[in-house]
């Protein structure tokens, strides 16, 4: 048995997954933290595994604090880019046995559809990426797009792709989307989503689009388990959810 602790217990994510631990076999939910509560209680409990579904104000923080103390840490907040991977791998090196993961998607068909769009990128001259949220979600673009955005762009530098063609020269509000790596993503939020993305891809004469939508967050549960009972074994830094699956 993992003993588990949930950081962000009574948000959409810490609530539905600390559901989804007392449903798993060999995970133990023995702390729930949300605003007002002491971190000490995570040591208190003696929980060896961290979920952390807080806002990416204050995930960073609370995940360097687990690790300081030798606690295993599963990341599902979203805004862990390359400097914060950077500083986690800083933090675990030395630290022998401890581990953590960074993972943007949960979602099975998320972590496909990732892997889909830089296998396809390289393939066309054209590639947006457009995700749509639901309109409580704090940060755009969203980690998904980001990650998106970084993989289709090192799949397209290693295939020696030419830059996206795009002649806008006027857009002074950015109707054309944030640049992640040069790859314009677009964020809607709008009442009924959960979380969805499509991937757009364009040649002369056809348009190949690759979507997913979670319609439930049910949809990221699977992943959430599947790292938990994953990662006291794996120490170091990884990032997304494809080795866990066995996809790499
Ligand atoms: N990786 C994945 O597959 C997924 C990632 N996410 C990401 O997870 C994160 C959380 O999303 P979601 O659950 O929708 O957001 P919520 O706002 O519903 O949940 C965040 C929770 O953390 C609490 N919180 C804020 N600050 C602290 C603190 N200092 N200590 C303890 N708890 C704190 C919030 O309290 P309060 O409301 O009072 O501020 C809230 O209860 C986001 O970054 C989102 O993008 C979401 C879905 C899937
Ligand atoms: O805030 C959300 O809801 C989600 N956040 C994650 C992200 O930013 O990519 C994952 C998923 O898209 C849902």
């Amino acid at each position: 048995m993992t003993r588990v602790a949930v950081l962000g217990a009574k948000g959409r994510m810490g609530s539905t997954s600390a559901a989804a631990i007392e449903a798993a076999e060999g995970l133990d939910l023995v702390a729930g933290i949300d605003v007002g509560d002491d971190l000490e209680a995570v040591v208190e409990a003696d929980a060896e595994a961290v979920l952390v579904f807080t806002t990416p104000d204050v995930a960073f923080d609370q995940a360097r604090w687990c690790l300081e103390r030798g606690i295993h840490v599963v990341i599902g907040t979203s805004g862990f880019g390359d400097d914060q991977v950077a500083r986690l791998r800083e933090l675990v090196d030395g630290r022998s046995g401890v581990g953590v993961i960074v993972v943007p998607n949960f979602s099975i068909g998320a972590v496909l559809m990732m892997r889909f769009a830089a296998q396809a990128a390289p393939f066309f001259e054209s590639v947006e990426v457009i995700e749509m949220h639901h309109p409580d979600k704090v940060d755009a673009p969203s980690g998904t797009a980001v990650r998106t955005a970084e993989v289709i762009a090192q799949a397209r530098r290693d295939a020696g792709s030419d830059p996206l063609p795009d002649a806008t020269t006027t857009d002074p509000d950015g109707a054309r989307g944030a640049k992640v790596e040069g790859i314009p993503v677009h964020a809607v939020r709008a009442r009924g989503f959960i979380a969805s993305q499509e991937v757009v891809l364009g040649d002369p004469g056809e348009i190949f689009s690759i979507r997913h939508d979670s319609s439930s967050r049910e949809s990221f549960m699977p992943g959430v388990v599947a790292a938990l009972r994953w990662i006291p074994s794996h120490p170091g830094v990884t990032v997304g959810l494809d080795e866990v699956l066995g996809l790499e």
